[in-house]
């Protein structure tokens, strides 16, 4: 998914640190939805109580023409040092879900959607290694940051006509530490 550029994205040289925080649903709230059983808003057993379903965890978002959700894989090459951020992306046209595949935790970083950034609203956080995230359409985020190893996805996101990346400079350089 080719990125437009929709603000600037050179990195700043004022640096601060961003606390990266444990992912929880309430925190996550503004942003999107956590996928993990504990999340589910119904949970009820099928298949004569051989399974239970962990029901509706995520809002998929497809809008614009010929809009539809798709699923795809991402393989993902770990960062490793220190990372440093300092641009986010936005696909206004529909939801963007990633779920590992292979129990590993990533980093998150999101702002409230709006057409200016407000950076109030920047937040880190790393997940437990079970939970996906699923960005509700326009929502910031940062491409996805995967920890330790090269990791495939589960994505679920928009298919469609109109461009749906759109990239944008944050105002300083976000320190996330060392992984
Ligand atoms: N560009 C792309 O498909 N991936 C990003 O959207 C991302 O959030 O990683
Ligand atoms: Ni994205």
């Amino acid at each position: 998914m080719a990125c437009g550029v929709y603000g600037l994205t050179v990195e700043p040289a004022a640096r601060v640190p961003l606390k990266v925080e444990p992912l929880t649903k309430a925190a996550f709230a503004p942003y999107g939805d956590v996928i993990e059983p504990a999340s589910a808003s119904k949970t009820y057993p099928i298949n004569n109580g051989e399974t239970m379903r962990y029901h509706d965890m995520a809002a998929i978002q497809a809008n614009g023409s010929n809009a539809r959700p798709i699923v795809s894989i991402f393989e993902s090459k770990p960062v490793r040092g220190s990372i440093n951020v300092h641009l986010l992306e936005r696909h206004p046209y529909g939801s963007q879900a990633f779920v590992p595949l292979d129990g590993q935790t990533f980093l998150v970083v999101v702002a409230a959607p709006g057409d200016k950034l407000d950076p109030s609203t920047i937040k880190a956080f790393i997940t437990d290694g079970k939970q996906g995230v699923n960005y509700h359409a326009g929502v910031w985020h940062h491409p996805v940051l995967t920890l330790g190893k090269t990791t495939n996805y589960l994505i679920v996101d928009r298919s469609g006509d109109e461009p749906n990346c759109q990239e944008i400079g944050m105002p300083k350089t976000y320190m996330l530490g060392r992984y």
